[in-house]
């Protein structure tokens, strides 16, 4: 099969969370099942070039309708770590690439719906016609929709699309101007319930809304969180929407690049690791420590790697830094926040600490460190209010590092709590579960791993090698998205 992903992010050239590491991860399986593959992103300024080989002009002259007139592109083509990646540049003052950032602008939506139809324009011209062309998040939302209603008379009205929702709370707000921009036109046809006018905003377009009545098939990043999004408000105002597209929707959850995230290959890691020589995580411990000039003593680490924002409880995050530094723990803390609040905060607990040898925050994005914490640390905290499938508790799980995590979403799926699991014997069990998102319910799952690293430390080491045996690699979910690709390439 002959698939395109057009996505926003691909690790580690393009990254910002997991989105990145989902469409490189699942590129990369679908090609070891022998499939074909291949990526088109937007060249931002910003990504990291040196993940890059052998960058070269792909197509020069693509010129992309927009507004009356057309913008300039040339799209170039290059390798990340094996996959076949084409980026867009679009030449326009509106600098749509060229902002330092890869996010976070006041047109967003405007940046990629350009790209999204940049990439639709891009496949045209150049005659690439996959069979499927798999989406994701609300910066492609509009690509289904294009495909479906224009391009579909251009020339690719055999192409089919799976969209994958990696956030529901990023739906992609736009106005009128969209379709003007973009030639979709026909306000009053797309200001429609049943089209992408917005749930809550009349007003409103809303380009995710858009991906899910469009694509041929729709999905999330884990079985549970595809029940959330239709049952609770964790739909954030779509839960309607899937309901009516439900024999589209399902939940697949993600898998980690084993290549990439290995203890016993990491490139980033002092010394390598696997079941059968467990004792050389202490190794990186070390390390670690060093690295970060934390105290060399008899405590365990705890962690925590990912955005610091309201979705991953950033509440629950401080508290549990306050109660492993008062319960003979340290903590590590890796993230980056948006948010000015939320940096600020995090920005003065630095200062305040910057003296005690047991605790250290870095903040910023740093892909090296992140291994070095996977691999020292004791355990990781993932307290979020939402998950949709989360990555952090299984790459710990990869690395013999215990997750302690909220039992939301994809986290659910993946975490099952070594005293109270009722699905899994205890030999199985892989971490420590709390409900609740109060400070109570997390430091009763604190405590508890706390006193058996301290108590019974040979149980300890078990439940961390429990750990090491789930496979959560792509292998299974790269066999399930074949099956849904191979659904929607034969329905007409
Ligand atoms: N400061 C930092 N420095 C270095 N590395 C950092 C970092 N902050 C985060 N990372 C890395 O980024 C990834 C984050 O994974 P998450 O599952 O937390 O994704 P995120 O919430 O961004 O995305 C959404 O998409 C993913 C993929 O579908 C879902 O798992 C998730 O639930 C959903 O919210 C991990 O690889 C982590 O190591």
């Amino acid at each position: 099969m002959y698939i395109v992903q057009i996505a926003s992010e691909c690790a580690p050239v393009i990254k910002a969370g997991g989105l990145g590491d989902v469409v490189y991860g699942l590129s990369r399986e679908l090609e070891n099942q022998g499939h074909s593959v291949e990526l088109i992103l937007p060249k931002y300024d910003c990504m990291r070039y040196d993940h890059i080989w052998g960058l070269h002009d792909a197509f020069t002259n693509l010129w992309v309708p927009w507004y009356g007139g057309a913008i300039h592109c040339s799209v170039y083509c290059g390798w990340v770590h094996g996959r076949l990646c084409f980026f867009i540049e679009p030449h326009s003052g509106d600098n749509f690439f060229n902002r330092g950032c890869y996010y976070g602008s006041n047109d967003d939506n405007m940046r990629f719906a350009l790209f999204s139809k940049a990439a639709l324009e891009f496949l045209l011209q150049s005659n690439k016609r996959p069979d499927v062309i798999h989406c994701h998040d609300w910066q492609t939302g509009l690509v289904p929709v294009m495909l479906y209603e224009m391009y579909k008379y251009y020339g690719m009205e055999y192409q089919r699309v799976c969209y994958t929702i990696h956030n529901f709370k990023h739906q992609g707000s736009a106005g009128v101007e969209t379709l003007w921009a973009t030639g979709l036109n026909q306000e009053s046809y797309y200001f429609q319930s049943d089209k992408l006018q917005d749930n809550f905003n009349p007003f409103a377009l809303n380009f995710m809304k858009g991906g899910i009545v469009y694509s041929n098939a729709v999905t999330t990043v884990s079985p549970h969180h595809a029940w959330e999004a239709r049952y609770t408000d964790i739909g954030y105002g779509l839960g309607h929407t899937l309901h009516l597209h439900q024999d589209r929707f399902t939940g697949v959850l993600n898998g980690i690049d084993h290549d990439f995230w290995n203890p016993e290959t990491d490139r980033y890691i002092p010394s390598h690791y696997t079941k059968d020589n467990f004792e050389e995580k202490a190794k990186n411990k070390k390390a670690l420590r060093e690295r970060l000039l934390l105290q060399d003593v008899e405590k365990p680490i705890i962690s925590y790697i990912g955005r610091l924002d309201e979705q991953k409880g950033v509440h629950l995050v401080h508290h549990a830094m306050y109660y492993a530094l008062h319960n003979g723990a340290q903590f590590v803390l890796l993230g980056s926040a948006t948010e000015s609040s939320i940096n600020n905060h995090f920005r003065h607990e630095k200062d305040f600490l910057n003296n005690n040898p047991d605790v250290h925050l870095e903040l910023g994005f740093n892909e090296e460190l992140s291994h070095l914490i996977y691999a020292g640390a004791d355990m990781i905290i993932v307290p979020s209010n939402y998950e949709p499938c989360g990555l952090t508790q299984m790459i710990g799980l990869k690395y013999g590092t215990v997750p302690i995590v909220r039992g939301v979403g994809g986290l659910v799926n993946t975490v099952f709590d070594k005293d109270y699991d009722q699905t899994k014997p205890p030999e199985e069990r892989n971490g420590y579960v709390f409900y609740q998102s109060d400070y109570h319910a997390l430091e009763f799952s604190l405590e508890r791993p706390l006193k058996l690293w301290y108590n019974n430390p040979e149980e300890f080491r078990k439940l961390a090698l429990a750990g090491m045996e789930y496979d959560y690699s792509w292998n299974h979910p790269g066999e399930e998205y074949v099956k849904i690709y191979d659904r929607i390439r034969h329905k007409w």
